[in-house]
């Protein structure tokens, strides 16, 4: 009977309402066109005349209408593009960056001036969604002022709006410190894979009583600290439903259940072009990766029997006068 009681309310409270696409665009601002995209891609114009620019302040609206927050990582300027057209919230330069686009073993490789680099790119493809990226590991650990220095790198030449940082209570000062001075934080508690050495692999975190309340107390703590948002990394479901009912800012699920105020996937895992582990959290929603094969595949075979190019439609024709005045002069 008591049981009965204590669930309703949990209940209810999973069962949020949540509105349509169309309802998430409603709260969004005239975005300005800005000379510098239209001489840059041309197209850009007709799309930011119609285009919203999302705010942290949609964000908070989306969260308290029950409109889910659809976030996606983009690495260079087709993908950020991509992230432009077609209805995404919020735009992560994901450290993931250093696995799936450079090749290296883990996210703690990523140097500064590389995740600045495709920061530069994305933003010049992504002008709608809020644009956020990851600080790389090591770039906001030894001091809160390096924090600072950093943090003012990716908004000022990486032309970012916020920025990402992985931890628990022992970042707050710094999320706090970057708060006050205008940069909005997104915080990223659960699964940190900045930290996957010392936690031995990259597993699911706060699946017992103490490391749930261990996950729960960081996200009451980074909020308290200002952060905007937070991610929740492979987390049991019923944790993300927990904090994402007891927090006041939006909770970013991956691998944290359905009833996250959104939800954010890696760009290469969603589109099947990841070669490597495919976590449990990971939906495949494009097979870009057989599209890959069957082009590069197809390309290669029309080169090697001579298929390709065609003489009459993928080659350029000369006037029959100049080619024989050319012949003439060679004598
Ligand atoms: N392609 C890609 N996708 C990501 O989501 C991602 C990256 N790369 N690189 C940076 C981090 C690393 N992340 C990871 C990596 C592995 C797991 C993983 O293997 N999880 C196990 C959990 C097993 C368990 O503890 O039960 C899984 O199989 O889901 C999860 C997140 C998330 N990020
Ligand atoms: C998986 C997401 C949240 C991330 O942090 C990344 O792409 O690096």
């Amino acid at each position: 009977m008591t049981r009965n009681i204590v669930k309703i309310p949990s209940l209810l409270l999973a069962l949020k309402p949540r509105s349509s696409i169309c309802g998430a665009r409603r709260w969004m601002s005239v975005r300005p066109p800005d000379k510098h995209d239209m001489r840059e891609t041309g197209i850009a114009s007709e799309r930011l005349a119609r285009g919203k620019k999302v705010t942290i302040q949609h964000l908070h609206e989306m969260r308290q209408s029950g409109t889910p927050i659809a976030m996606v990582t983009a690495y260079d300027f087709p993908t950020g593009r991509a992230c432009d057209s077609y209805g995404v919230d919020i735009t992560l330069v994901g450290d993931s960056l250093a696995q799936v686009c450079l090749g290296y073993d883990s996210t703690t490789r990523l140097t500064l001036d590389e995740m600045l680099h495709h920061c530069r790119a994305v933003a010049r493809g992504s002008k709608i969604p809020f644009l956020v990226a990851d600080m790389p590991f090591g770039s906001y650990h030894a001091s809160s002022e390096d924090a600072v220095r950093n943090a003012v790198r990716l908004v000022q030449q990486g032309g970012v709006e916020a920025v990402k940082l992985e931890g628990g209570e022992e970042i707050a000062p710094t999320v706090r410190k970057l708060t006050s001075i205008g940069i909005p934080v997104m915080a990223h508690v659960g699964l940190l894979p900045q930290r996957h050495t010392s936690l031995s692999g990259y597993r699911v975190q706060g699946k017992d009583a103490l490391s749930a309340r261990s996950v729960y107390n960081s996200a009451l703590a980074l909020e308290n600290a200002g952060a905007f948002a937070i991610v929740l990394e492979a987390i049991p479901h019923l944790l993300g439903t927990h904090i994402t009912n007891r927090l006041s800012v939006p909770t970013i699920g991956i691998g944290a259940g359905p009833n996250t105020s959104g939800q954010v996937l890696v760009w290469d895992d969603l589109m099947s072009r990841w070669h490597g582990h495919k976590a449990k959290f990971v939906r495949r929603f494009a097979d870009v990766q057989t599209e890959e094969m069957k082009g590069v595949s197809a390309y290669v075979s029309a080169v090697k029997t001579g298929t390709f190019p065609d003489s009459m439609n993928e080659s350029y024709e000369m006037d029959e006068s100049e080619w024989r005045q050319f012949l003439e002069g060679l004598g």
